[in-house]
């Protein structure tokens, strides 16, 4: 869905930036850049991670609060199917995969709350220090002004987003999958912004008495605003909670470069191309969610940089295939009063029109 967004504030957002090594989560304060791997480091990093071992958890980042209706038994245990009582243990460890996500307002009614939640994020709306006693009085005029365009989008496909249900069914195949291959494994969702939240998922994942967890946001790229937020307030949570300061842990911080991922995405587009009359002509249109500029130039958010590889990488794997199509990368978020990564979806849009370009396949790409 394209969407725009109201006041953001992007200055000093480096501050909490969290990343992961093999054996410990760190944070890089007033590193910008260098707090960022470089893609292919970060690639082997999660790769090294995964196959060495757990990482312990040493939380470190400060708590935020959120104003968020927690009720402990919507939460998420994703799987009707997953009984837990002896199936998921793994020597005498317990296994559980938690996976991480925006969340979306189910109703039109949840539509001005989600947009609170959002807007009460320090990783969205970035207010200098002194003003952050702002942030919740901010955060509740945005959403409120942002709510009636916000809710035709969501009315427009059908009354509310699909998120949930398409994450849990995500979780739920990862689960099958996971007990195919002989790793009984609980899968967990928690939410950023909407049930069922984040706070709910640890809730269940401490009564199911989890020794082992592996955390994996569903964002294929890393953006300080996405997996970045939702790690940064996992990480507020580990820190003020006994059992999970001694529960270890691995988290997967993008997995866009993956052969899995590279695999099915070229799938997907040499499926769609053969519905054309001629394939060969058409235009292949990357369209990304998009940050505001001055995460990447500002805070070193890699979003971008991720971003390009992995088209980059989606082309090779066609090329291999012969398919060698034009192809475009566009960012479809633009807000208001700041510069947001470019070009922009509606504008490359026309200009390919204007250019002749009579055919377009248009990808999806977070
Ligand atoms: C104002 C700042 C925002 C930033 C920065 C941002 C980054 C970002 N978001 C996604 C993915 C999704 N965003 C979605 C909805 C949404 N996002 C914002 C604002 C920012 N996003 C708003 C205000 C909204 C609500 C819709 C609207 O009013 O336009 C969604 C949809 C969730 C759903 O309901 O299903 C997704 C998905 C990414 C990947 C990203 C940075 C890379
Ligand atoms: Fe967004």
């Amino acid at each position: 869905m394209r969407h725009s967004c109201c006041i953001c504030q992007y200055e000093n957002l480096h501050n909490w930036v969290p990343i992961c090594t093999s054996q410990r989560m760190y944070r890089f304060a007033g590193v910008p850049n260098e707090a960022y791997l470089s893609s292919n480091t970060s690639t082997n990093y999660v790769v090294s991670r995964y196959s060495f071992g757990w990482s312990e958890t040493q939380p470190i980042l400060p708590n935020q609060s959120v104003n968020k209706d927690l009720s402990p038994l919507a939460a998420l245990v994703t799987s009707k199917s997953q009984n837990f009582s002896t199936a998921s243990l793994v020597g005498d460890e317990k296994i559980g995969v938690l996976l991480l996500n925006l969340g979306g307002p189910e109703t039109l009614e949840d539509v001005q709350p989600f947009l609170f939640n959002l807007f009460a994020d320090p990783d969205i709306i970035r207010l200098p220090r002194l003003f952050r006693f702002l942030q919740k009085p901010l955060a509740q005029f945005i959403s409120v002004v942002r709510a009636p365009k916000s809710k035709e989008g969501y009315a427009s496909i059908g009354g509310g987003s699909p998120l949930r249900r398409i994450t849990d069914a995500q979780a739920e195949e990862l689960r099958k999958s996971l007990w195919e291959k002989n790793l009984p494994a609980k899968v967990y969702v928690g939410m950023r912004y909407w049930h069922p939240f984040t706070e709910e998922a640890i809730e269940q994942i401490k009564r199911d008495g989890i020794t082992k967890l592996v955390v994996l946001p569903l964002y294929p790229q890393f953006s300080i605003s996405t997996s970045g937020s939702s790690l940064r307030l996992l990480e507020s949570i580990f820190r003020e909670d006994e059992y999970l300061v001694n529960m270890q842990h691995t988290v997967i911080p993008s997995w866009y470069q993956r052969e899995g991922y590279i695999t099915a995405m070229a799938n997907l587009i040499e499926k769609e191309l053969q519905n054309f009359d001629s394939p060969e002509q058409v235009m292949i249109f990357f369209s990304a969610h998009g940050v505001p500029l001055a995460y990447v130039e500002e805070a070193g958010d890699p979003y971008k940089a991720e971003m390009e590889e992995c088209v980059d990488l989606i082309m090779e794997e066609l090329e291999k295939r012969k398919i060698t199509n034009a192809y475009t990368l566009a960012y479809q978020s633009r807000v208001g009063p700041v510069e947001w990564l470019k070009p922009y979806t509606d504008e490359t849009i026309i200009k390919l029109g204007q250019k002749g370009v009579k055919s377009l396949l248009a990808v999806p790409i977070r």
